[in-house]
């Protein structure tokens, strides 16, 4: 999978995405990153990116040229048809559904805003989806950008080991991940359920699923509405929920 990023400030995206599973990723060929800087499209001597709104009021917009040359750069540099997203406030919020979609992509181009946005027409020609990875407002669409790749990058065929994936296996999609613990046995008093050191792993995993589904139930009930319980999973929340009660 290609992703290109049009950024004011690629060393954020390289600097970022070449640790860890990521960075293996990219090592791997299993995914190409690009970046797109509109400084180098500018043709003034001050290499100017940024441009004064119509209407007046605070703060600056970014400069139509440089941003339209590099995106268009960006696509013309692969014959992989490309989503081209840009990361805004104004974006649908992400979830894991969206980020499973764009996995299936062959080629994201990626458009990180900076100052207050991009000029509205750009938006009208150039971008194909607008996204937010959540109701707050940054600096730049970087980070943004960064967090879409990253959610993306994990899905990808060959990108999280056997037991990492395996262990994205056992979690049930949509619940909220169990409690995990290791070694010591004992911190500052606190010893770890017995069930773990049983060796009785189908115990072990009915646990781990009551747990998930009781923490969902707790903090996240607007997710748990949105899953469909088989009966096994009903009855370990009902186990879970009479237990509070005990
Ligand atoms: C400067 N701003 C506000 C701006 C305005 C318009 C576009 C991009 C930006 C860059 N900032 C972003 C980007 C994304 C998100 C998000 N929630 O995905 C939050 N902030």
């Amino acid at each position: 999978m290609r992703f290109d990023v049009v950024t004011l400030f690629p060393e954020m995206l390289r600097d970022a995405a070449c640790h860890g599973v990521t960075g293996r990723a990219i090592e791997n060929h299993i995914v190409d990153l690009l970046l797109w800087n509109p400084r180098e499209y500018t043709h003034d001597r001050h290499r100017t990116v940024d441009d004064r709104p119509y209407g007046g009021g605070p703060g600056m917009v970014m400069k139509v040229g440089p941003l339209r040359d590099a995106i268009r750069a960006a696509r013309i540099d692969s014959p992989l048809p490309a989503k081209t997203v840009y990361l805004s406030p104004q974006g649908r919020v992400l979830d894991q559904a969206a980020v499973a979609r764009f996995a299936a992509s062959p080629r994201l181009i990626l458009v990180a805003g900076r100052y207050e946005g991009i000029d509205e027409r750009l938006i009208e020609a150039e971008i194909d989806e607008e996204w937010s990875i959540g109701d707050y407002v940054l600096s730049g669409g970087e980070l943004a950008a960064l967090v879409l790749f990253d959610a993306v990058v994990r899905l990808l065929p060959g990108v999280l080991g056997h037991a990492e994936s395996a262990a994205q296996d056992s979690h049930v999609a949509g619940l909220l991940d169990c409690p995990h613990y290791t070694r010591p046995e004992e911190i500052d008093g606190r010893k770890i359920p017995e069930i773990l050191q049983s060796g009785n792993h189908e115990a072990i995993r009915r646990w781990r699923l009551k747990q998930s589904l009781g923490r969902t139930w707790l903090k996240r009930p607007d997710l748990l509405a949105k899953v469909r319980l088989d009966a096994e999973q009903a009855g370990l929340l009902g186990e879970f929920q009479n237990e509070l009660n005990t």
